[in-house]
């Protein structure tokens, strides 16, 4: 068996854990913050041991699986990159802020290993990843939630959620910006600048609409290769509205990868 520690213990960290069983990958560990450990207990159930953080560990699993907020990904997947283990993360946009960007990137250099980015609530980006080769002219990603999917974010502050009656456009302007601004709602934004034109070239779109039946994503972009348009609807995890199933099932998926013997 493989062994897999998982960071958090929210939406993600518990769909995932439910998806390994049967697999060659079994949960060693689940990394939580100190006073946090009942809700992880409730969360992933008591056979999971509990630790703090990397240096907790003396025997070291295979993989780490990032679940957790934005600040998790420098706090605690950089210290498993150092020492020399993949982490998988799905807080793409916390790679929006330059330092994180470079501190990640010197961590799994020092630690001879990778930073896995899961490709998320979105798809195509292996297409634009290819399309970059070639030379891009131009990519635009619009993100469409329905408003309980904004709240308790800066959105709050610029519309009034609850008597919305048609779209309003919360943010309009750089991956970069949106990624910044919207942790929880902006990691496709920073995905589809990772696959292709960058952070700040990156024209990005997030928008509230009460009638959106759940959370569409749209990449539009041209280059030497042609042009592509790609956009998805994706119904939401149970319980938590502002994230799409397919951003867990892209962790499991890419977990999977990592061990399958032909790999697409
Ligand atoms: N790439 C994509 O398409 C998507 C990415 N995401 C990102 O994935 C991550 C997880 O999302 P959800 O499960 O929906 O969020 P969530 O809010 O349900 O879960 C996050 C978990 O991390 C835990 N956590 C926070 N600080 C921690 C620490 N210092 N140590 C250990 N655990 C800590 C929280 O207690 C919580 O259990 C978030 O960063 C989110 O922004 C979410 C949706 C889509
Ligand atoms: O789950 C989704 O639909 C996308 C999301 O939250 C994000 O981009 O951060």
């Amino acid at each position: 068996m493989r062994k897999v520690a998982v960071i958090g213990y929210g939406a993600m960290a518990t769909y995932v854990v439910r998806h390994l069983q049967g697999s060659p990958w079994t949960p060693s560990h689940c990394v939580v913050r100190k006073g946090r450990e009942e809700v992880a207990i409730t969360a992933l159930g008591a056979d999971i041991p509990l630790i703090y953080g990397a240096d907790d560990l003396t025997k070291l699993p295979d993989l780490v699986v990032d679940c957790a907020g934005h600040p998790c990904l420098l706090g605690h997947g950089a210290a498993f990159l150092r020492r020399g283990v993949p982490v998988l993360s799905a807080s793409l946009g916390a790679l929006a802020d330059q330092d994180t960007y470079n501190g990640l990137q010197s961590a799994a250099q020092d630690g001879q290993t990778q930073l896995h980015l899961a490709s998320g609530a979105i798809g195509a980006l292996d297409a634009l990843s290819a399309a970059k080769i070639g030379g891009l002219d131009e990519v635009r990603y619009t993100g469409v939630k329905p408003p309980q999917s904004w709240r308790g974010t800066k959105a709050e502050a610029v519309v009034d959620l609850d008597a919305l009656n048609g779209p309003a456009t919360l943010f309009e302007g750089s991956a970069r910006g949106a990624a910044l601004n919207y942790p929880k709602n902006a990691n496709v934004a920073a995905a589809v600048a990772l696959a292709g034109l960058g952070f700040d070239q990156t024209q990005a779109c997030l928008i509230a609409d009460p009638k959106a039946a759940g959370n569409t994503h749209t990449i539009s972009a041209k280059g030497s290769f042609g042009t592509f348009e790609f956009s998805i609807c994706g119904a939401s995890l149970p319980d938590t509205p502002r994230t799409s199933a397919l951003a867990a099932m892209s962790m499991v998926d890419r977990i999977f990868r990592q061990t399958a013997p032909i790999v697409i």
